[in-house]
């Protein structure tokens, strides 16, 4: 337990489903939560993180030591809320400092009713959970003034031991929106914020899976006017739409259980429709071809995961956030690969042998992490202009 926050916070316990017990500092709102435990290296970016849909009912640990250093803001949201259902870090340093900040991290987590604890030994955490495999766990926040109970911790193993499993969970559908809207938000820029697509090229129709705004920025920068859908439209209900483009989200859950997303994939693709698809929409881009998904032991969870490009041997730092993969074993004719991990030789990105549909499994918009692999992005824009010039 780290000395600068005793005192200072209320007590919190870190309980996992194989009965390891963690005992720190709460740090956002009281109360418990659980989760998939999952650690992510990346050093910033914790409201990205915080915020990014794809983390609904996990509780993220970040092996960086200082988080909070710089506050939070109202700009570097992925999502108009906290999805991760918890979070574990190791110190929270008392100054937060940063010309955009609007709150600290610890206000920013109790106005959003997330709850966090601090203090914990990280590293220890993160070997037990690369050697163990990510595992579902509990943290509670007490109320000033009480310490943790005997009969409180064996309560916290017992909500970790009750937590859902996330193979087999559809989440895509529990946090994808219920009613269609329209996209112009561009990039970020120093000095200029926020711009926005007046005068688009395409018409891209998104699948909602749990859509990072990141993603959304990069297409429509790009010349895109965007139409983000529900997680269950059919195909023949974008068809009427004629888009130039299909985008294939990111999202929480197992692909697996996606059937209705994995259909119309199928479908938009088979129809000859320009289709990117990431993370999640990598995963059922794979599945709509006749490829097969697992879970992973702990997953890709960072910043700085070097990813080679099959085609031309480039390597890429990317970002990543995954816990299945699509089996390599599994490819049918109709898909080639184009990148893999060289973490651990795993499938990184697809492509159609004879469609216009590619997608990827790491995270080109970054929020956070490096932008070497934004080309991605490119790439889609040049195959609905070739589409639309044939
Ligand atoms: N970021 C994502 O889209 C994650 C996809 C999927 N939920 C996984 O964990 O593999």
């Amino acid at each position: 337990m780290l000395l600068s926050l005793k005192g200072k916070f209320p007590s919190a316990i870190l309980a996992l489903a194989d009965g390891t017990v963690f005992l720190g500092q709460s740090i956002g709102a009281t109360g418990s939560t659980v989760g998939e435990v999952v650690f992510n290296t990346a050093m910033s970016g914790y409201q990205e993180i915080l915020t990014d849909p794809s983390y609904c009912q996990q509780i993220v640990t970040l092996t960086y030591p200082h988080i909070g250093n710089y506050g939070v803001n109202d700009e570097d949201i992925e999502a108009d809320k906290v999805y991760a259902a918890g979070l574990i870090i190791r110190d929270l340093p008392l100054v937060a400092s940063n010309f955009r900040k609007t709150l600290t991290l610890n206000q920013y987590l109790v106005r959003e009713n997330t709850v966090a604890i601090a203090g914990i030994d990280t590293r220890q955490l993160t070997r037990h959970l690369r050697s163990k495999g990510a595992q579902n766990g509990c943290i509670v926040g007490l109320p000033v003034g009480e310490e943790a109970t005997q009969a409180q911790i064996t309560r916290a193993v017992a909500q970790a031991k009750g937590a859902p499993n996330m193979a087999g969970l559809d989440l895509a559908k529990v946090v994808s929106v219920k009613q269609p809207y329209e996209w112009t938000q561009t990039e970020w820029k120093l000095g200029q914020g926020y711009g926005m697509q007046i005068a688009p090229r395409h018409h891209v129709v998104a699948f909602d899976f749990g859509v990072k705004k990141n993603i959304l920025r990069m297409i429509a920068e790009r010349g895109a006017q965007i139409t983000v859908v529900p997680a269950e439209t059919s195909a023949a209900d974008v068809l009427k739409l004629a888009p130039d483009g299909v985008f294939l989200a990111n999202g929480p859950g197992d692909p697996e259980p996606c059937d209705y997303a994995v259909r119309a994939a199928r479908e938009l693709i088979e129809a000859g429709v320009p289709t990117f698809g990431i993370c999640l929409g990598h995963q059922i881009m794979a599945l709509a071809m006749g490829a097969k998904t697992y879970k992973m032991k702990f997953g890709h969870h960072g910043a700085n995961h070097p990813v080679k490009d099959l085609d031309n041997g480039r390597v890429s730092i990317t970002s990543q956030n995954h816990g299945f993969a699509v089996d390599a074993e599994s490819l049918p004719a109709t898909l080639r690969p184009t990148h893999i991990s060289l973490f651990d030789n795993t499938l990184q990105g697809l492509a159609h042998v004879s469609k216009p549909a590619f997608c990827f499994q790491g995270h080109p918009e970054a929020s956070p992490g490096p932008h070497d692999i934004s080309y991605l992005f490119d790439r889609f824009a040049a195959l609905m202009d070739k589409q639309k010039n044939a």
